[in-house]
């Protein structure tokens, strides 16, 4: 199976200038890949580097070390570490999505327009784009109430819920997901759950964060662990193995 992304020997230290320029480990010697729409669980202890390691495929952080191949449509194969930053805005805003519960928008954007917006980078047309950005927040059951107010002031959990309708309504080649269950009802995890599986049969490829593992076993195919340094390969779908992906 063809790969959408290769990562090798990823590592991301972080200089902290006013502490006589000590350097932090955010991750180091990541080596993973992912097949085209397939689904990579990620677990690990708590600051382990897991949300490193998404960060700099989505390159909000520029990675130290390593190179993070991904296939796009627009530029073809490109090392996302060393792109430019218009070609990350370009694949970000055509092919990545990325979910996590803090919410980045423009200030005085209201939700609706947030999804909307997200449609209409998929060259969508206006009419078209809010029907579907409606029939997003609907989905993931965001009060009608708040389509027209701006999201600084909304609940975790609703944040969540609309970075998830406005990644998951552009349908992207790759989505990134930190925790996306997080602060989430049951009935809501439901509905995560059901738009994952929907995502992942039309061809997205998916690495997710989880601390839920029952959540997280019904959707990933791999499982990696990062611990102590190290990725571990520990489950597929076909049974449980140990392996060092190295
Ligand atoms: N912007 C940053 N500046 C300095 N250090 C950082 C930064 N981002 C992450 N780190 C450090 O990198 C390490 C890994 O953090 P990361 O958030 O990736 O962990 P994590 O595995 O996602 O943890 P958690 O499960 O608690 O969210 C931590 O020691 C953290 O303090």
């Amino acid at each position: 199976m063809k790969n959408l992304l290769v990562v090798e020997a990823l590592r991301k230290t972080f200089t902290m200038h006013h502490f006589h320029g000590k350097d932090i480990v955010g991750c180091e010697d990541i080596h993973l890949s992912l097949p085209q729409g397939r689904f990579i669980g990620l677990t690990g202890e708590s600051g382990a580097g897991k949300s490193t390691i998404l960060k700099c495929i989505y390159r909000t952080y520029t990675p130290t070390e390593g190179t993070v191949l991904f296939d796009s449509d627009q530029l073809g194969p490109i090392d996302l570490a060393k792109a430019t930053d218009r070609e990350i805005l370009a694949i970000r805003k055509r092919e990545i999505g990325y979910v996590s519960q803090f919410l980045n928008v423009m200030p005085r954007v209201t939700a609706l327009e947030v999804v909307t917006d997200a449609i209409l980078d998929m060259e969508e047309g206006p009419g078209t784009a809010k029907e579907k950005a409606k029939e997003m927040l609907a989905y993931f059951k965001l009060p009608s109430l708040l389509w027209d107010s701006f999201p600084r002031t909304f609940s975790g959990g609703e944040k969540l819920r609309l970075n998830l309708a406005q990644a998951m309504a552009k349908r992207p080649k790759l989505l990134l997901l930190d925790e996306p269950t997080a602060s989430l009802d049951d009935a809501s995890k439901q509905l995560v759950k059901e738009m994952i599986l929907l995502l992942k049969n039309s061809g997205t490829s998916m690495i997710g964060i989880f601390h839920d593992l029952d959540f997280m076993e019904t959707v990933a195919d791999e499982h990696y662990h990062l611990s102590h340094g190290s990725l571990k390969k520990i489950a597929n779908r076909h049974g449980y193995k140990a392996e060092l992906v190295k």
